[in-house]
């Protein structure tokens, strides 16, 4: 299978786990990035069963408004049932590195409003130490320089993700080199740092579930 037929396959498999939750007044919160795109594809076939989504990034709010799924603004609902995204690299413990699409900090968010957080991944992404894919760091853009120093002293090898301007108006610093040993205790330092607005670990919050396409199958990691 190619990693597009992973993605795929775990797309589809998160609309199956999801089914049963889904009610007339449920909200969904959707991702960002290729694996939650076909998630978000996947979704539109159910867009009756439910009353409609949160979603993380401008991205992601259009495409749903492309299938006609209702799209709520974060502030006008109450809760969220079960929050579906992608990952760039996942531990066995469900601590992620996400932001490679630069949606890190929305992503943040709803991830904190939701009930229940869904990872769904290819199994390229699944390592045993966090931090081969360099770590998004969103910044404040006029605190780049003092951001970048103090993420070399903590080992890491920032490099400005060019070009790039987030959904909320930030630069993203992508930090290369770190050997992430404690994910906690490094995502709580880096937002410790003035003018960092949310780093790409979620390990404070990992993900509850992981649902991982491989050639043999889905297969269901859990915290
Ligand atoms: O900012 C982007 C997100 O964190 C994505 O969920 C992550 O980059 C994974 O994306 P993809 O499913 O395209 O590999």
């Amino acid at each position: 299978m190619t990693q597009d037929e992973l993605k795929q396959a775990v797309a589809e498999a998160a609309v199956s786990y999801i089914l049963p939750m889904l009610e007339s007044d449920t909200i969904v919160g959707v991702g960002t990035g290729s694996t939650a795109n076909l998630f978000i594809d996947e979704l539109a076939k159910h867009k009756n069963k439910f009353d409609g989504t949160v979603a993380s990034s401008e991205a992601s709010a259009e495409r749903l408004k492309k299938h006609g799924i209702p799209v709520y603004d974060l502030n006008s609902v109450n809760e969220i049932r079960v929050y579906i995204d992608g990952a760039d690299e996942s531990n066995e413990h469900l601590h992620l590195i996400k932001g490679g699409g630069a949606a890190l900090t929305r992503e943040k968010i709803v991830v904190a409003c939701s009930e229940e957080f869904v990872c769904i991944a290819d199994e390229s992404k699944l390592v045993g130490v966090l931090g081969d894919f360099p770590l998004p760091v969103e910044i404040i853009p006029m605190a780049r320089g003092h951001v970048a120093r103090e993420l070399v002293k903590l080992g890491g090898d920032p490099v400005y993700r060019e070009g790039v301007v987030t959904d909320n108006g930030n630069h993203i610093l992508d930090v290369y080199n770190l050997e992430i040993l404690d994910p906690v205790a490094l995502e709580k330092s880096i937002d410790g740092i003035v003018g960092v607005v949310t780093n790409g670990l979620f390990a404070k919050r990992p993900a509850d579930i992981l649902l991982l396409a491989t050639k043999d199958g889905i297969k269901t990691l859990k915290r």
